[in-house]
């Protein structure tokens, strides 16, 4: 029997969600491009789309807005319960476990109706960004910022964070960013998402396991992953040494390559835009220092090896340039997959099929277990 290591190339369902078209290095949230979905669409109007498989009209859009705004604030035993959190824990293992309480918490818990998870998705999604700010803050050594509820989405999570919302065009590129992590197909964390909920277990559970499995450097904790790449290379001109280096040690270059797209991550172009704007509003040495290192080691990383960045790589130092510290990279990520994530629930709970693969064994051969003394 063919042995598949780590799935590679196994088509193991259908989905209505997105596609990733490897050929043509496109992706398509319900048929919609991403790129036209970034360059036009709030956030708020992707999660819609993609949880009920079209785009919302104004009304409809309206009434999503105020639901998502009023469901934003913790109560108060959520947020003793997060303060007394170790500050030496990443900040994944705070939201992982904040998403493990709501569920405890959650007399609906293993409701895995339509409808009560669709409403537990949307508090996830109003809820995850005020955890990330108060995280950030309390790291700081800064007391909460409660939600504000007459901003959107983006704009409600730097006030969160800061106190105060930046000039319309960051608060864009953090938008694109936010649209165009949101969903892409079987990936490792959606996929464990599925596993959890093929054996009817909630949507917390699956939640909890998902930001688990985002957290890895392989996986979504890549973002992080870029920036103390780049702080460990500091010198644009240290770029090229340092990857022949790194390759030579058979380290992987954070940021680089990814299992279905070959030929370039078709987020990245997009993303790359919006870093770019970013770097030229700053006109700032430093920032033009680390645009230059981003490039340089891109372009030794396609000069060496032929490998082209995923969106992690643009995506990061992003999230640098608009003032988040490293560890919040990752759970930023979170912030976006939700959507996707319980989008796959909801899928995987109308058609279900228990995951569950086989394996080929190869250990000893079947022996006698030895009398003790
Ligand atoms: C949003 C996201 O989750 S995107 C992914 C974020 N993850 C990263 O950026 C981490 C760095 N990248 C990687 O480790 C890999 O490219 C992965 C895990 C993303 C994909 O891995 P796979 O599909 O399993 O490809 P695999 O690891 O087999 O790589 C194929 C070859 O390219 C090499 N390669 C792939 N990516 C990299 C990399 N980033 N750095 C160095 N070499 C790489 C591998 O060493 C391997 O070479 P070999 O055939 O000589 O052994
Ligand atoms: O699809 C993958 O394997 C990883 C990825 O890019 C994502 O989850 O956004």
């Amino acid at each position: 029997m063919p042995i598949h290591r780590g799935l590679a190339g196994v088509v193991v369902d259908t989905t209505e969600i997105s596609t990733v078209i490897q050929e043509t290095n496109s992706l398509t949230y319900r048929g919609y491009p991403v790129q036209d979905l970034a360059a036009h669409r709030s956030f708020e109007e992707v999660a819609y789309l993609l949880w009920h498989g079209e785009l919302p009209d104004e009304g409809q859009l309206r009434d999503f807005r105020a639901r998502e705004r009023a469901l934003r604030p913790l109560d108060r035993t959520t947020s003793e319960l997060l303060a007394r959190l170790p500050q030496t824990c990443h900040p994944m293992d705070v939201l992982r476990t904040a998403v493990s309480f709501f569920g405890a918490e959650d007399p609906t818990e293993d409701d895995g109706g339509l409808a009560v998870n669709r409403a537990k998705s949307l508090t996830l999604l109003a809820r995850l960004p005020t955890v990330v700010a108060a995280d950030q803050r309390r790291r700081r050594g800064l007391a909460p910022i409660p939600p504000h509820p007459e901003l959107g989405y983006a704009e409600n999570f730097f006030h969160m964070c800061f106190g105060s919302v930046p000039d319309p065009d960051v608060v864009r590129c953090f938008e694109i960013s936010l649209v165009l992590y949101a969903e892409h197909s079987f990936n490792a964390s959606t996929f464990t998402a599925r596993v959890v909920t093929s054996t009817l277990s909630d949507l917390y559970s699956a939640v909890t396991a998902a930001i688990g499995a985002l957290k890895g450097p392989l996986h979504g904790g890549a973002n992080e992953a870029v920036m103390h790449m780049l702080n460990e290379i500091g010198d644009p001109g240290h770029a090229e040494d340092w990857l022949t280096e790194a390759l030579t040690g058979k380290r992987k270059i954070m940021g680089f390559g990814h299992r279905v797209y070959k030929a370039g991550d078709s987020r990245v172009p997009i993303m790359q835009d919006a870093l770019d704007r970013l770097v030229s509003r700053a006109a700032d040495p430093e920032v033009t220092r680390l645009a230059t290192l981003h490039a340089a080691l891109r372009h030794a990383m396609l000069t060496h090896k032929g490998i082209h960045p995923n969106l992690d790589y643009p995506a990061g130092l992003a999230y640098h340039l608009m003032g988040f510290d490293i560890p919040l990279f990752t759970p930023i990520f979170v912030m976006s997959r939700i959507t996707g994530w319980t989008a796959h629930i909801t899928e995987q709970l109308a058609h279900n099929a228990l995951i569950r693969p086989l394996a080929s064994y190869a250990g000893p051969d079947q022996r006698a277990v030895p009398a003790i003394g």
